[in-house]
């Protein structure tokens, strides 16, 4: 509100300044600051509209919601529940934050507070005692050995750390000196965690049993099998733990993913579509079934009238056990249905799908025998 009153006071100033200028006797286009306020062609005087160019008032990439800097003003103890999980969702948008679990990530919500630097600011020196660390929301960091920083800008490649990333965990833990100068390469937006916080939270704990677990596991995996401690340790400290409730599709396309996916609890289905159209054994495989199939109900072929490959899409809509093809038969469905001039929800549920499927099985059934 306050930006849009000082918005629109410099530019009615503005227009003051040009009507003393006899502004109306010159056709200007745009009135006051082009970037900010347009006024359509100003052809008569009585006609000035004031209009907001409303792309000065959309949020910008870095945008951060005004009431998360507000609560992580406030000390840990006095963040409500609720708060800190706004201020968990929103650091949804850093990476790194992501990879801890969920449980960790509630924990240093409620610990962490906002800071902006300036382009050139030195954040912590090398060598200096750890006393918190970093998580970059908007902007970039650069990496130097010199204890001023002052290479940073000189350097011809720089190790620089993008917005997501996090540093100064590492020395914060083992409690060793900062192996690096980092200095701000633009203005930047920052999460902070300070060690007071972090240990009275006992997020130093957590964080190493979660990493424990990991280790553990990622250990135990045989592709690692054969793999260094150290190599082990890197990837822990890297991969991301996330959790997919049941029915919700992991990757849409593995084989365009970056990372691989190691399941820790539960189980997964991999569906692979293979085109079988120019494969002569499956084609003769599919006669059979459906030779099989007529054998055993021979009104199905002759009631139904359908055309071979009708039929031959039944037999493989059925010939698959319901939870293993879910998604692909309520797709499936809700095409039969919508057919049909049945009224289905745009995204059924696995469940609710499973029970359509079931009913519409029932009734073909019941159909046949009739
Ligand atoms: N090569 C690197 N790549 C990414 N981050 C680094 C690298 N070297 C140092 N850091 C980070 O920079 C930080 C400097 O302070 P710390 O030693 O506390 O922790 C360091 C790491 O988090």
């Amino acid at each position: 509100m306050k930006k849009m009153c000082k918005i629109l006071w410099e530019d009615l100033q503005e227009q003051k300044r040009l009507e003393t200028d006899n502004m109306t006797s010159v056709k200007l286009p745009f009135f006051g600051r082009k970037e900010r306020i347009f006024l359509p062609q100003i052809k008569n005087k009585k006609h000035f509209k004031l209009s907001f160019n409303t792309s000065k008032f959309r949020a910008s990439k870095d945008h951060l919601p005004l009431r998360v800097i507000q609560i992580t003003r406030k000390r840990p103890e006095w963040r409500t529940e609720e708060e800190v999980k706004f201020v968990q969702s929103c650091l949804q948008e850093i990476e790194s934050y992501q990879s801890y679990s969920l449980r960790l990530q509630f924990l240093l919500a409620k610990v962490i507070r906002f800071e902006w630097f300036e382009r050139g600011r030195v954040i912590l020196k090398k060598g200096h005692c750890s006393i918190s660390f970093y998580f970059i929301y908007f902007g970039s960091v650069a990496l130097t050995d010199d204890e001023d920083g002052s290479s940073i800008f000189t350097a011809l490649y720089p190790v620089v750390l993008q917005k997501g990333a996090k540093f100064g965990e590492d020395s914060l833990l083992k409690g060793t000196r900062r192996v690096a100068t980092v200095v701000c390469m633009e203005d930047t937006k920052l999460f902070v965690v300070d060690k007071d916080d972090f240990f009275a939270h006992k997020l130093d704990e957590e964080l190493q049993e979660e990493l424990c677990c990991r280790y553990n596991f990622i250990k135990g995996v045989n592709f690692f099998a054969k793999w260094s401690k150290r190599s082990i340790v890197t990837i822990t400290n890297s991969c991301k733990m996330e959790k997919f409730h049941y029915g919700q599709v992991i990757t849409k396309d593995i084989t365009n993913s970056d990372s691989i996916i190691l399941i820790s609890k539960g189980t997964c289905e991999i569906l692979r579509l293979v085109d079988l159209t120019a494969c002569l054994s499956y084609h003769k495989w599919v006669h059979q079934q459906l030779m099989y199939l007529s054998k055993i109900s021979p009104c199905l072929t002759r009631k139904t009238g359908a055309v071979g490959r009708k039929r031959f899409e039944d037999f493989l809509r059925k010939s698959f056990p319901v939870q293993v093809l879910t998604n692909l038969k309520a797709r499936d469905l809700k095409c039969n249905m919508s057919q049909g001039g049945q009224n289905v929800n745009r995204h059924p549920t696995a469940a609710r799908a499973k029970r359509i499927n079931q009913k519409l099985e029932k009734q073909q059934i019941g159909g046949r025998f009739r």
